[in-house]
């Protein structure tokens, strides 16, 4: 039969969920509280608290899970003695608590309330802030020790603040192992962050009946379980408060009042604790909030160096080279490495390419979602274990999206940090009765191979240095392949360039070839023939040229074309061309020319053909020009014929001549 146990220092009234009916009660009811109920018959609320207060009761929790405050009472014609009470709800249950309260400066113990609340407010650094509370809670309770226990990610409690009676040995920077704080324990501070145990060796007392199965778990008088009893027995421990400060993430730590004789804790006192305890909560989240906020605010303004580095693309090589000592800094690091493409950029102490890429490899198959990757003891991650890495202890990985296919990574190392843990008790059960008042045997350990942990908010801002990174690498693999592009397009437009210098230009001369010349004389028929506008064509051809070329060469033959080309050329107007026609014979084609402007040009150009002067040439350079001036129904072959037969009639006429073609023959029909 299930049979709760309570502490007598407290009665209690289980009601009905209406709150109307008393469906029992503690057997300690009378005694402690004065409260004589009828033996016979229905017992109603008001039977035990009376009209006012009972009615009281039913208003203030009528839809509500538990009253938001205690209430204080005087029971009539017993003024002296003074109670409060505490009402909530149990499934379909309403449980009353019902606790004397001695005599008690209450406008005092507010004042110090409040005096402790400010202290606790104005406190701008953890350490102070938990200084000032456990020196306040031990003002208060009057307590031997008080002690603020942390726990860390392995649950192992470490004493982080305390305050002490005379003579007592400090516990600061001690451990507790895990094992003190079983699951059971945690859950429970989770659900009821308070509890009171007055005298630890006290009995627990059977002060329900029998057969009442009461849920007492978040009740303030519920029995210690034997098990927590006789390991506070073994700390030496006989009387206990202990409070739940919740963290944002679960349970942060405990504040543990001890004291080695059995000691009470009066209701309102155990609530100013309880207020104090919660109010310190606040403000260390608040505290810690602000510390991570300047941290992530640091890590921010190293981004902004890389922001500047998405104007200016960098490689991922010159962006470690730049920032690696920074990051270093900032995730406690002493090796990064920039994993893109394949290729590893490394800064600062890594293990080597090989291993870097083993474990890119495996991280790709193992770690598949977005988040980072971290451990402090890579040798005993199955994951790393078999990778020769010893001087890195710890790794955060941060995957980098690059496109849906591919993920660079960063990744950084940490080094083994030896740390010393001095434990107050041994996580096995010591047979040496140890006791936390007194601690009779200062025991510590050697931790190796593991690296400082990565902190929640390190994480974070590895993920945001490695989105920051993921758009530099982008923006650098851009513009790369940008200028790629332009080294292309130039390299095709100077191809493009030669294709039409081949295609338009004679290789020697530099001249318009034949072809393009023709295409020139062609779109100028086409532009005569809708304008009426008469052009001209000047055909002419270097005289003897062979006996030049046998009697001085190949070379010196070249010479006097390039030269007489660069003479004519530069003779024209910008709507005048010339171009080789083929050999030693050159066209100009004379835009906007008559008959007497193109005999004009002909006899300027072959005069100062004539006063040429070609080095290593000791005869004069001179040209038989034919001129043929356009005429309606010409064509190009028609015209060049034209030319031609005047050009020889120059050459037959003793050369060094313009002669001027016949006028087309008109066509017969
Ligand atoms: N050096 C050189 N010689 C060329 C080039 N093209 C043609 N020739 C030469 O020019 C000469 C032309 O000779 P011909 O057609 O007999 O005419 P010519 O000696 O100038 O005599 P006339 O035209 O009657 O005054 C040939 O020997 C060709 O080999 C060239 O690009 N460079």
């Amino acid at each position: 039969m299930f049979r709760p146990l309570l502490q007598s220092f407290g009665a209690l009234l289980v009601l009905d969920a209406d709150c109307r009916r008393i469906q029992a009660t503690s057997t300690n009811l009378a005694c402690l509280t004065g409260i004589e109920l009828p033996e016979n018959g229905e017992l109603s609320l008001a039977c035990a608290l009376g009209k006012r207060l009972s009615q009281r009761v039913r208003r203030e929790l009528q839809g509500q899970q538990r009253l938001p405050g205690p209430l204080a009472f005087i029971r009539p014609k017993h003024s002296s003695v003074r109670f409060q009470l505490h009402a909530y709800r149990v499934d379909e249950q309403v449980i009353v608590e019902i606790e004397p309260l001695n005599p008690l400066g209450k406008r005092r113990l507010l004042g110090t309330v409040n005096e402790r609340l400010m202290h606790l407010a104005e406190a701008t650094h953890q350490e102070e802030l938990l200084d000032s509370l456990v020196n306040a809670i031990q003002q208060l309770t009057g307590h031997d020790r008080v002690s603020v226990c942390h726990f860390d990610s392995d649950w192992h409690g470490l004493i982080v603040a305390e305050a002490l009676g005379e003579r007592l040995p400090s516990l600061l920077g001690q451990r507790f192992p895990a094992s003190d704080f079983p699951i059971t324990l945690r859950r429970s501070y989770e659900n009821h962050p308070v509890r009171l145990i007055e005298d630890v060796n006290a009995p627990p007392e059977m002060l329900m009946p029998a057969f009442s199965a009461i849920p007492l778990s978040g009740s303030f008088l519920r029995a210690p379980a034997p098990e927590r009893q006789r390991y506070l027995k073994r700390l030496g421990v006989s009387s206990s408060l202990s409070l739940a400060m919740q963290g944002d993430t679960g349970l942060w730590g405990l504040v543990f009042c001890h004291s080695a004789t059995p000691h009470s804790v009066e209701p309102p006192v155990r609530d100013a604790v309880r207020t104090l305890v919660q109010m310190a909560t606040q403000r260390m989240l608040l505290l810690r909030a602000r510390q991570e906020a300047r941290y992530l605010q640091r890590v921010q303004d190293s981004l902004v160096l890389s922001t500047r580095a998405r104007s200016e693309p960098q490689s991922p090589q010159r962006l470690l080279h730049e920032q690696a000592a920074t990051w270093m800094k900032l995730f406690r690091a002493h090796g990064i490495v920039l994993w893109v493409n394949g290729g590893a950029y490394q800064a600062g102490v890594t293990p080597s390419p090989e291993a870097i890429s083993q474990f890119v490899l495996r991280l790709e198959r193992a770690h598949v979602h977005s988040g980072p990757w971290c451990t402090r003891e890579l040798a005993k991650e199955p994951l790393t274990c078999s990778l020769a890495m010893p001087e890195q202890c710890g790794a955060l990985a941060v995957p980098l999206s690059m496109n849906a296919t591919q993920r660079a990574w960063l990744i950084l190392f940490r080094p083994e940090q030896v740390e010393t843990l001095y434990w107050a008790m041994q996580p096995s059960a010591n047979p040496l009765p140890a006791s936390i008042v007194t601690p009779s045997v200062a025991w510590y350990e050697e931790v190796v191979g593991k690296s400082e942990a990565w902190q929640r908010v390190e994480r974070l801002a590895a993920v945001d240095l490695g989105e920051d990174l993921t758009l530099a690498i982008s923006a650098y693999e851009i513009s790369s392949l940008n200028m790629h592009l332009e080294r292309e397009r130039k390299a095709l437009a100077e191809a493009n360039q030669r294709l039409e210098q081949l295609a338009h230009f004679d290789p020697l001369t530099k001249v318009w070839n034949r072809y393009r010349i023709e295409e020139a004389i062609n779109a100028e028929l086409v532009a005569a023939k809708r304008y009426a506008a008469a052009f001209a064509l000047l055909l002419f051809d270097v005289d003897n040229f062979k006996q030049i070329n046998d009697s001085y060469g190949h070379s010196v033959g070249d010479d006097v074309l390039v030269a007489l080309a660069r003479l004519v050329e530069s003779s024209l107007r910008g709507c005048d061309h010339l171009g080789r026609w083929g050999g030693e014979e050159f066209i100009v084609l004379a835009t906007h020319s008559d008959v007497d402007a193109a005999v004009g040009l002909a006899e300027r150009l072959r005069s100062l053909v004539a006063e040429l002067h070609i080095a290593g040439l000791e005869q004069a350079v001179t040209v038989s020009i034919g001129v043929a001036v356009w005429q309606p129904g010409d064509s190009c072959k028609t015209l060049i014929s034209r030319a031609d037969d005047a050009m020889y009639r120059a050459k037959h006429g003793g050369r060094n001549r313009v002669e001027m073609a016949l006028e087309p023959m008109a066509p017969t029909h």
